[in-house]
Parts: structure tokens; sequence; C-alpha cells
């Protein structure tokens, strides 16, 4: 593969290089832009932690850790160009040789150096100091950030300025890696390339939207991060309020960063806030017990490895939102993610209204709403639920739900769908900040989110059992039922 003109043109340094983000999604991900011929020729990546690895050593660390992630064999054409773009230097973010180091290798900078932070937020204050001593901040360079920033709106504003102390916010990219899914940028094609969407889309045309991201893992091993955060902070916060916003905005002016983050904020403001006085009707806390998974049985929470057995930390989460705008005047978002559910699973379901009148109504009382289901992953693609007639001489018209389905497995049979880290790790390095979210979006999340979190903490509202491979507490149909809903099936 050629590197032609959309090749992108920089350095990349990986703090946090032999961290479990980095090892499984990051590296691979660097490797599948090269075999794109979305590398530059002269690119290079620097892979920056605490072992003390010779660049050798950790060619070979990366490539056993790429042949265990990539589902695919090695391209050997591609591997061989990667590798030499491979260096590695031994980095403690509070030793500021570590970062002289990778200055002196770097040298003049020809090339602006994208630093990507996969490590704690609470040390991004004092990486960025390193690198500035360092001389490596400089108006080209980027800096990319994971999420959760902070674990709630005054942490996160204490990083926030932390990095802005050092890095301009156009040169601030932060990832929430939901916005590179390909089905996730779908549904800005979805809105706004299609007038039949863009026209029926607020409180006229749509009766509710639901929001699924269900997961089949538990914590991965992760306790000591997860029991600090909890389902609320390490999924609501960030990626379902992003899919909910993408769902929500108006039409953006055009799709630069600044447009849609404008718009995408406008709805954030908007979110009508829960707090003590509405907890209990809006919102279902979980946690789940022990189960089974496909016919395995799996551990509770509370006996994860590492786990303190009287936390209380949510492992599922269920809200009704309200937007309060125009658009979506009495039209309800439910939210609903989890850990060990039976399945992994996410998708929007959008439910239209029913008929004003029903010229069938001697046959059936009640038609079906029209349903738009955005299946996000897995088996990604998009599929419109209708009513037809059954074909036949029967009278009166016998009538049936049947689907309108685009499948991208098989409508884009020969397309390859990149990992979202792909696609966000190139914007980051063209410089495209559209599939980041701008500091005043995380801290109106953050400002809804707190309100829920205190809220639960001022009630005292218990997360409930659910046992492993369900759907969550019972509480969350109940949720739905009391606006005479079911969560789609
Ligand atoms: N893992 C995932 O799937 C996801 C992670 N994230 C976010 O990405 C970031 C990284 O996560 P993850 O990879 O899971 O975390 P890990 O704990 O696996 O790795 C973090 C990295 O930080 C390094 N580190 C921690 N403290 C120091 C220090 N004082 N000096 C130098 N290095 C240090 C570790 O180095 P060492 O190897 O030496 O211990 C490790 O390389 C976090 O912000 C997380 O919230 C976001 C979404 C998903
Ligand atoms: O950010 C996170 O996301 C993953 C789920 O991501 P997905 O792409 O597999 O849906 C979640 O498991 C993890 O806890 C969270 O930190």
């Amino acid at each position: 593969m050629s590197h032609g003109e959309h090749a992108a043109h920089c350095d990349f340094v990986l703090i946090g290089a032999q961290g479990d983000l980095a090892r499984r999604k990051l590296l691979p991900s660097l490797y599948e832009l090269d075999k794109a011929g979305l590398l530059h020729e002269d690119t290079r990546i620097v892979g920056a932690a605490r072992r003390d690895y010779s660049h050798e050593e950790y060619r070979q660390v990366v490539l056993e850790n790429t042949n265990t992630f990539k589902k695919e064999d090695l391209c050997e054409e591609t591997w061989a160009r990667f590798v030499k773009r491979l260096y590695f230097f031994r980095l403690d973010v509070a030793e500021q040789a570590s970062y002289d180091a990778i200055r002196e290798f770097l040298g003049e900078a020809v090339l602006p150096s994208v630093f990507y932070f996969a490590m704690p937020p609470a040390t991004y204050g004092t990486i960025c100091q390193g690198l500035n001593t360092a001389g490596l901040v400089d108006d080209k360079c980027r800096v990319v950030l994971e999420k959760p920033i902070g674990k709630d709106l005054e942490s996160s504003k204490v990083i926030n300025d932390q990095v802005a102390e050092f890095f301009k916010e156009s040169q601030i990219y932060r990832i929430d890696h939901y916005l590179g899914k390909e089905t996730v940028m779908n549904m800005f094609a979805l809105r706004f390339a299609n007038a039949l969407f863009t026209n029926n889309w607020d409180h006229n045309t749509i009766d509710h939207v639901q929001i699924t991201v269900g997961e089949e893992v538990g914590i991965e091993g992760r306790w000591g991060y997860f029991d600090q955060a909890g389902q609320m902070r390490d999924m609501v916060q960030n990626h379902l309020l992003q899919l909910l916003t993408i769902m929500a905005m108006e039409p953006p002016a055009d799709l630069s960063a600044d447009s849609v983050r404008t718009e995408k904020l406008k709805v954030l403001k908007a979110l009508r806030p829960i707090s003590h006085t509405n907890i209990d009707a809006k919102t279902v806390r979980g946690q789940y017990a022990a189960g089974f998974l496909k016919g395995q049985s799996v551990p509770g929470y509370l006996e994860e490895d590492g786990a303190n057995e009287r936390s209380e930390t949510e492992t599922f989460v269920a809200i009704r939102v309200d937007i309060d705008n125009w658009r979506w005047a009495g039209v309800p978002f439910y939210l609903r993610t989890g850990k060990r559910m039976p399945q992994k699973l996410s998708e929007i379901v959008v439910y239209f209204k029913q008929q004003p009148h029903n010229v069938f109504e001697h046959s059936y009382r009640n038609l079906p709403a029209n349903k738009l289901i955005i299946r996000l992953q897995p088996n990604e693609g998009v599929e419109l639920q209708v009513l037809n007639k059954v074909p036949g001489l029967d009278e009166p018209m016998k009538l049936q739900e049947t689907k309108l389905d685009l499948s991208f497995s098989e409508t884009f049979a020969s397309e390859r769908i990149a990992d979202a880290y792909e696609r966000l790790l190139y914007e980051a390095m063209v410089g495209n900040q559209t599939l980041f979210v701008s500091r005043n979006e995380v801290e109106e999340a953050w400002i809804w989110a707190d309100s829920i979190i205190e809220a639960w903490q001022h009630c005292g509202v218990r997360a409930k059992p659910y046992q492993a491979g369900t759907w969550g507490p019972v509480s969350s149909v109940a949720l739905l039922a009391k606006d005479d809903r079911n969560w789609h099936e």
C-alpha cells in the first residue's frame, strides 16, 4: 500500500505503552493504519512505560502482542515496515530525565508530535509538565486524553486545567471511543443524509427512544479502577451520553468540530436534572451476582479478584432521560447499560408514534408502531420495522410486521469494519477534532451525572442484585412499564 496524500504526517508518542489499552487496542490499530497506508513514511512510534526494554526487545514485545490481539495473521510486508517505526523509552511520570530522553531522540521536531496518554487521568498534569520542561510542547503538537476525565465535575476541572496550562483546547483530543465506531458515525449519515429521517425526527413523529449498551464481560480484572468508577462514570457519563447527543442534536451547519460539538453541547445543557426528588422514579442501579453466561457459571461482582465484599458500586444503570427543548418535549430517552448481560449488544431503538387513525381497526385494535433499530454492535446494521400486507385473498386484510434490513456485513460485504481506535488515532494524527469531546461537553455531562450520583448517596439508593446473564434487576422493567412501555427484546 502506498503512503499517499491521506497519510498522517506526525510522530506518535504512546505514554502507558504497556497498559491494557495500549496493548489490546492502540498498537494493533497503529499497525492497521500502517497496513492501510495511512501512516507517513517518516512517522515514528515511541512507546514509553516503566519497564526497561531496549528498542529491539520492545519490537519483539509488540510483535507478540499484535499477534495475540489481531484475529488475522500479520501481513509480512506491513510488519517489516511497521517494526522499523517502533522505539521504546523508559518513563516514570515523575522523572524529568524520561521526558528529556524522548526529546533528545525526537530531535528538532520536523513532524508534529501526537502524545497519547494511555494512563490514569490523575497523571496527566505531571506528564504535561514533564513534556513541557523537556521542550516537547509546541504549537504543532497534540495530546490525546483517555476517559473518564476525573470522577466528577470538580476533579475533571482540575485535570482539564492542568492540561490547559500547556496545551490550547485546539490541541487537546479527548477520546470517547464510541465516537469512532462505524455504526455511530453512520448515525450522522442516517440522520442528516436522509430526508425521510431528517424530517421525521422530533416529538411529532417519535414516541420514545431506547439506548441499550449491554456487555457480556464483567470487570476484566480492573477492580481497582472500576470499583471507584461504577457503570455510571465508566459508561453513562461518556459513551451513553455521547450516543444520546448524536441522536438528539440539531442538524449541524457542517461536519466541522466546532459545529458538531456546539450542537451536542446544547443537548447536554437541555438534559432535565435528576435529583433526590425524583431519583427513584427515574433511575435503577444494579450489581451483578453470580450466575450463568452461555452455560458457564460466572462469579458475582463481590467475588471478583481483588473485590471488597461490601462494595456498593453499580454494574448496571437504567435511566429515563428527558430533554427540555422544543424538539424533544414529551419524548423520553431510556438508557440502559450493564456488565454481565446475556450478550454483548449495543443498539438504539427509535419508536415512532402510532397512526392517529386506524383504518384496520376491525382486525387490529392497535397497530404496532414503526421502529428504527440501529444495531451498533455486533451484527452492525440498521433495521426499519414496517407493517406489510401478507399476500393472499384473505378478507379482511392481513398485516404482518416485517423488516427492511440493512446489515453491514451483507450490504458492505467487501468492506472491512475498522476498529474505533483506528479511526480516532487517525483523526488525531491528521488533526480533526470532530470525533473528540470538547471540555464543555465533558463538564456538562459531569454536572448531570454528578447530580444522579449525589442523589443515590443522599437517598441511600442501593444497587439491586441481578443474576449475571440477565438484563439487570427487575425494577428496570418497571421503569418502562410505569410509562406503559417495554424494553426492546
Ligand atoms: N483498558 C480499556 O479497555 C480502557 C481504558 N481506558 C482508559 O485508558 C487509560 C489506560 O487504561 P489501561 O490501559 O486499562 O490502564 P492500565 O492500568 O492497564 O495501564 C496504564 C499504564 O499506566 C502506567 N502507569 C501508571 N502509573 C504510572 C507511573 N507513575 N509512571 C509511569 N507509568 C505509569 C502503567 O505502567 P506499568 O505498565 O509500568 O504499570 C500502564 O502502562 C485509563 O485512563 C483508562 O480509564 C478507557 C477505555 C477503555
Ligand atoms: O470505555 C469502556 O468501554 C468498554 C466497552 O467498550 P466496547 O467498545 O467493547 O463496547 C467497557 O467494557 C469498559 O468498562 C469501559 O471502560
